[in-house]
């Protein structure tokens, strides 16, 4: 990494300020320079201390940049590389981080002289929260960031580039633009429209208002998307036939499904439903998360006044954050419960003892025998 002396993020968002604040964080000694549309993101980053400065212009952020990083929604890039290809050092390197990589390197040829290294990237971790308020230093630990060089990359700019992926913490994975296309419409946009529409049914056609009963199963399915809409717009615009193709298989496959619950073919529906289990048991863990999964207590409580009170109270007085409450109404009677999701499994066990200990003994963690979660839903 000390080959590049000068690093330039154009784009101080969600993606540029966490590039750089990981390479800060993990001792970069070159010098980080920023440029963003919006001058407060400048000011901001440089108060944060991830860049060194703050460009006023493109040409100034470019000049005497070694690797410059395209960081802003795609539909800027033609505008930007208009204004800085001039500017470009002959021994620049020029990567971008989009989520799409055929219609980049297409951009790319088009307004960029081909003497100037090019090779897209794409970083498998994001957020559903944009802006560099958003952005965090640990965004990019432990994920895939796929390197998408052209036709005119040298071996030595990909060698570069895998290093800078290294140097903010993720695991370099090299591919050709349009496989790449491929390969994240399968696993990243379709999944995502399917979670878009799955949400939106819960008011298709004016049905009964039912999100309220909506369990884990609901908020596991369809977590996704809370995505920035305006990005995944792009997305599926800039990678169109893959999504459509996509479709058509999602159409074909419901279809058949239909035909089999129609036809009362058990034993292939079973068939489906276990080779999903297996493909779906096989997706590496460890990998990070698009929002972290949270970890639950569940807390049979009373139905009586002020219970969620005592139980929010207790939590703080010992310095524990929750992330997210629940209740569950799907139990009748004199009981109800109430789920609690905290960050880590660290203050999941400890919000356990205290509620056990604290006057709420029928406290469990999810997925204990028995307990109220997996009961209700
Ligand atoms: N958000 C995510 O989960 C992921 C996003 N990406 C890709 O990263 C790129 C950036 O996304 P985010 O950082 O999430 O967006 P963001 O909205 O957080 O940041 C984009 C930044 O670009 C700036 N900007 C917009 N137009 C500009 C222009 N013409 N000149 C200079 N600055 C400009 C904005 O002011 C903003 O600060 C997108 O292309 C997206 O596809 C890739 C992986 C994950
Ligand atoms: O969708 C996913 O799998 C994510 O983990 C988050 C994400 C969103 C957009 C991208 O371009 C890349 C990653």
């Amino acid at each position: 990494m000390d080959f590049f002396n000068k690093i330039t993020f154009i784009g101080l968002g969600l993606i540029g300020g966490s590039m750089a604040a990981a390479l800060k964080r993990r001792g970069y000694k070159g010098e980080i320079c920023g440029y963003d549309a919006l001058p407060d993101s400048r000011e901001e980053a440089k108060k944060m201390g991830i860049i060194d400065h703050g460009a006023n212009t493109l040409q100034e952020a470019v000049a005497e940049a070694e690797l410059v990083v395209l960081c802003t929604p795609i539909a800027a890039y033609p505008q930007i590389l208009r204004k800085t290809a001039p500017f470009l050092r002959r021994e620049a390197i020029l990567t971008d981080v989009g989520s799409v990589k055929g219609c980049v390197g297409e951009l790319v040829n088009q307004h960029v002289h081909r003497d100037i290294q090019f090779i897209g990237g794409h970083p498998m971790a994001g957020s559903e929260k944009g802006g560099l308020k958003a952005a965090s230093a640990t965004l990019f630990e432990n994920a895939y960031y796929f390197l998408t060089p052209g036709q005119h990359t040298a071996r030595e700019t990909v060698t570069k580039l895998e290093s800078f992926v290294k140097a903010i913490g993720a695991y370099p994975v090299v591919v050709g633009q349009r496989e790449h296309d491929k390969i994240t419409a399968r696993i990243s946009h379709i999944p995502h429209l399917a979670a878009v529409l799955l949400t939106n049914l819960l008011d298709h056609e004016g049905g009964i208002n039912s999100v309220a009963f909506a369990g884990g199963g609901f908020r596991d399915t369809t977590r996704i998307a809370s995505g920035n809409p305006a990005m995944w717009k792009d997305i599926f615009f800039y990678n169109k036939e893959e999504i459509l193709l996509g479709i058509e298989s999602l159409e074909s496959m419901l279809k058949e499904f239909r035909e089999l619950l129609k036809e009362k073919q058990e034993g292939k529906v079973l068939d489906l439903l276990n080779k999903a289990k297996f493909i779906r048991d096989g997706v590496p863990k460890g990998m990070p998360d698009y929002m972290p999964p949270l970890f639950d207590i569940v807390v049979d409580v009373e139905d009586r006044p002020g219970v969620l009170g005592e139980l929010t109270r207790l939590i703080g007085e010992n310095h524990m954050n929750i992330k997210e409450i629940e209740i569950l109404h799907a139990r009748e009677g004199e009981q109800g419960a109430v789920r609690m999701g905290f960050a880590t499994a660290m203050e999941q066990k400890q919000a356990f003892s205290v509620l056990r200990g604290g006057g709420f003994p029928r406290t469990y963690m999810k997925g204990e025998k028995n307990d109220a979660y997996s009961e209700s839903c």
